[in-house]
């Protein structure tokens, strides 16, 4: 709907956008429209532009043997990794339209977003192509700020449809050209519906993607059913390989929980599994101090380093592929208050003894209803992950503290008796959903328990 509004306003030539002020809590304004491609006027009068695309130039080929011609954006080449899709469709932001010299407000647009480049540099997803089930995507483009990490590190992304217009008041590029100067491949014009009903019925599929003519469907598919994303450790490509401190905090403007700041500061070490900027800004944004260092960095250095409370990331893989992470975590549980989120919360899993395993297809979007056991709330939530802990395998004393309500997996832990909190998805979500950022004020104050027991 909204993108249908846009496109009404951007082919009626009376009509356009007025440099709104942003609306609170929001990052988007419209005060350009930029477009990849000139809409002719005809276009423009009747509503069909000319396309800037013509004949299919890359071929999606699944280790089902199904095989998915789609047209290229970003880099060429050849990558294989494995398909996952991702639901996100949330927020959304209205803006007056004020048409001609009067300036009458005629209306409002609801912009739509997904979250896409938070998604592109969330590092969990390396190994991965992303297949967003939203159709249309690329309208905001990318800018400075919502940057998840140094780096793209996916597979590749998979759209039904690339926006040919880009509007945004902090746009600084398109996505064609974010990606194609990341090396990351993009293909789009491609049935997204009927690939995510497959996965859905067969589960995760690996899939190989090539602009290369040169290579045959078989020669394709042989890669695809060669490559295994299980049991391989993706976290020590992604971690950062020295410790630094980490300072920035949410930004005031968006900040949507500012009055719970703490004035008492808690210093925290941040393991690097592949850690979203967003985990380490919320953190700051509660008052604490963080260094971020590597996930080969020993308990005993962390110890010596006097934290109040330790985190352990999200990050990409196979849980039980990186037994030393798990060490880790093992030998510094009952000593620090812990709290792990995604990858993090799998490793706390099996340091207390439970075991990982993997799902179906995984849970990868930004509406995923969690039932908070502690308060009742139901909280909607961003999650991305394709394994989980099985609460069955986990020893007495460790509780389950949310569950999914798609599925009824484990979406959290709790084992008071060693002061270890851990999530299965993201309450630093950005752009949101944002019902559980209160869990990193629980953190501090499970910090400040320990802290002033004493
Ligand atoms: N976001 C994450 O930390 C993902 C964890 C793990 N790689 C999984 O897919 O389950």
């Amino acid at each position: 709907m909204a993108t249908q509004g846009l496109n009404f306003a951007l082919n009626n030539p009376s009509t356009f956008f007025a440099p709104n002020k942003p609306p609170r809590h929001s990052k988007f304004r419209i005060v350009t429209v930029k477009c990849s491609a000139p809409l002719s006027s005809e276009g423009a009068a009747t509503g069909l532009a000319e396309r800037p695309w013509n004949v299919a130039n890359a071929r999606l080929v699944l280790e089902d043997g199904s095989i998915w011609r789609a047209k290229s954006f970003g880099a060429s080449g050849t990558q294989v990794g494995e398909v996952v899709f991702n639901t996100s469709l949330t927020g959304f932001s209205e803006y007056e339209i004020i048409l001609g010299v009067r300036e009458a407000v005629v209306g409002r647009i609801s912009y739509e977003l997904t979250g896409y480049q938070e998604i592109l540099t969330d590092p969990s997803y390396a190994g991965q192509f992303v297949l967003m089930t939203n159709p249309h995507i690329g309208n905001t483009g990318v800018n400075f700020d919502d940057e998840e990490s140094r780096q793209c590190f996916l597979a590749g992304l998979v759209i039904r449809s690339l926006s040919i217009g880009t509007s945004n008041w902090r746009c600084a590029e398109t996505l064609g050209n974010y990606l194609a100067e990341r090396n990351i491949m993009g293909i789009y014009d491609v049935d997204t519906r009927a690939i995510t009903r497959r996965l859905r019925q067969d589960g995760s599929l690996i899939g190989v993607l090539s602009t290369e003519e040169s290579k045959s469907d078989q020669e394709l598919l042989e890669m695809s059913r060669s490559w295994d994303i299980v049991g391989i450790d993706l976290i020590s490509d992604v971690s950062c390989k020295e410790p630094f401190e980490w300072v920035e905090s949410t930004k005031p403007d968006w900040d949507f929980n500012n009055h719970e700041r703490n004035s008492k500061t808690y210093r925290v070490i941040a393991y690097d599994f592949g850690i979203k900027h967003n985990i380490l800004r919320r953190l700051a944004s509660y008052g604490c101090q963080i260094i971020v260092v590597p996930s080969t960095w020993p308990a005993s250095e962390t110890l010596k380093l006097k934290p109040d409370g330790v985190l352990f990331s999200n990050g990409p893989g196979d849980p039980s592929a990186v037994p030393y992470a798990v060490a880790i975590v093992k030998e510094l549980l009952g000593k620090v208050p812990v709290f792990g989120i995604c990858m993090g919360h799998q490793l706390l899993g099996q340091a207390l003894g439970g075991k990982t395993f993997k799902m179906k297809f995984g849970h990868h979007g930004g509406n995923h209803p969690v039932h908070n056991i502690q308060n009742g709330r139901v909280e909607i939530s961003a999650q991305n992950h394709n394994y989980a802990v099985d609460p069955a395998t986990l020893p007495k004393g460790v509780e389950v503290t949310h569950i999914n309500l798609n599925d009824g997996t484990c979406a959290g832990l709790a084992y008071p008796a060693l002061n270890v909190m851990s999530l299965q998805y993201h309450p630093e979500a950005s752009p949101g959903p944002h019902d559980s950022d209160c869990v990193f004020r629980d953190f501090v104050e499970l910090m400040k328990s320990v802290k002033y027991r004493a």
